[in-house]
């Protein structure tokens, strides 16, 4: 049963989005649930990247609107994000994930329960004590999902997590990915890599040039895609 203080169903209206006399996004509409991840993927500049910014309120729409089930200040409480490459503070890994609990308020406490809860998630327990950009980039990553998942969002945005990744770094933050959904955190992640979205996908959000050409099921979508340009893209025939 969902929880009574949920912030989801989210529901884009007519989005639009346009920067330097440019029309990124042409106005977008769907809606995201509780439950398995939701992937929005396309080829390079489709808008994904924008698309999460403006879900996540880190952009103003240029029309339409981004409707949360909650108030905005509550909206806003609930949700994280993650970006291609983590701003880590020069302060240790645990300062690093206790730093944003103390913005948010939660006792001395319980931050150091939680920023090692988080931290056991991701791998990096034990290295708690070291200068966090001394990380290697896969490591970085992990500690920026860690300080994320620590906040305990109910919705978590992640664009393109493991863009600067080697092979053996991506399938670590898959697994954490897939950790977090099964304890029901709702994942909204960007991926111009098909296979990632479909190790991970519960259902897809094809974007292309700033429309979405389709949204369905995971499944559906990979079997048999409706749109032509989502099938070349999935052959490796569409680059833009
Ligand atoms: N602030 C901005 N000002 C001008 N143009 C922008 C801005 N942000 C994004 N764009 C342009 O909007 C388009 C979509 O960018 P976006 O980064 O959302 O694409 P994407 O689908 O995430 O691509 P990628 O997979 O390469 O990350 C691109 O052509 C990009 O250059």
């Amino acid at each position: 049963m969902r929880a009574p203080d949920t912030i989801l169903p989210l529901l884009v209206e007519a989005l639009r989005f346009a920067a330097g006399g440019v029309e990124i996004l042409h106005g977008v509409s769907f809606s995201i649930e509780a439950g398995q991840p939701t992937v929005v993927i396309g080829p390079n500049g489709a808008g994904k990247s924008v698309l999460l910014r403006l879900l996540h309120g880190l952009l103003p729409p240029g029309g339409g609107a981004v409707r949360w089930a909650a108030a905005p200040d509550r909206a806003a409480a609930r949700q994280a994000m993650v970006f291609q490459r983590p701003v880590l503070l020069r302060r240790s890994v645990a300062a690093n994930v206790a730093y944003p609990l103390a913005l948010a308020g939660i006792a001395p406490r319980e931050r150091a329960r939680r920023a090692e809860e988080a931290l056991d998630l991701v791998g990096l327990a034990a290295l708690a004590e070291r200068p966090a950009r001394r990380l290697s980039g896969g490591e970085q990553q992990r500690l920026a999902l860690a300080r994320a998942a620590a906040l305990r969002p109910e919705v978590l945005f992640l664009d393109e997590p493991c863009a600067s990744l080697d092979p053996s770094a991506t399938r670590t933050v898959e697994e954490i990915v897939a950790a977090l959904a099964r304890r029901g955190t709702k994942i909204v992640m960007t991926t111009h890599d098909i296979g990632q979205a479909r190790r991970l996908a519960g259902e897809v959000i094809f974007l292309h040039r700033g429309r979405v050409l389709e949204h369905a099921p995971a499944p559906r979508f990979f079997a048999a895609p409706e749109a032509p340009e989502a099938a070349a893209f999935l052959q490796g025939d569409l680059v833009w």
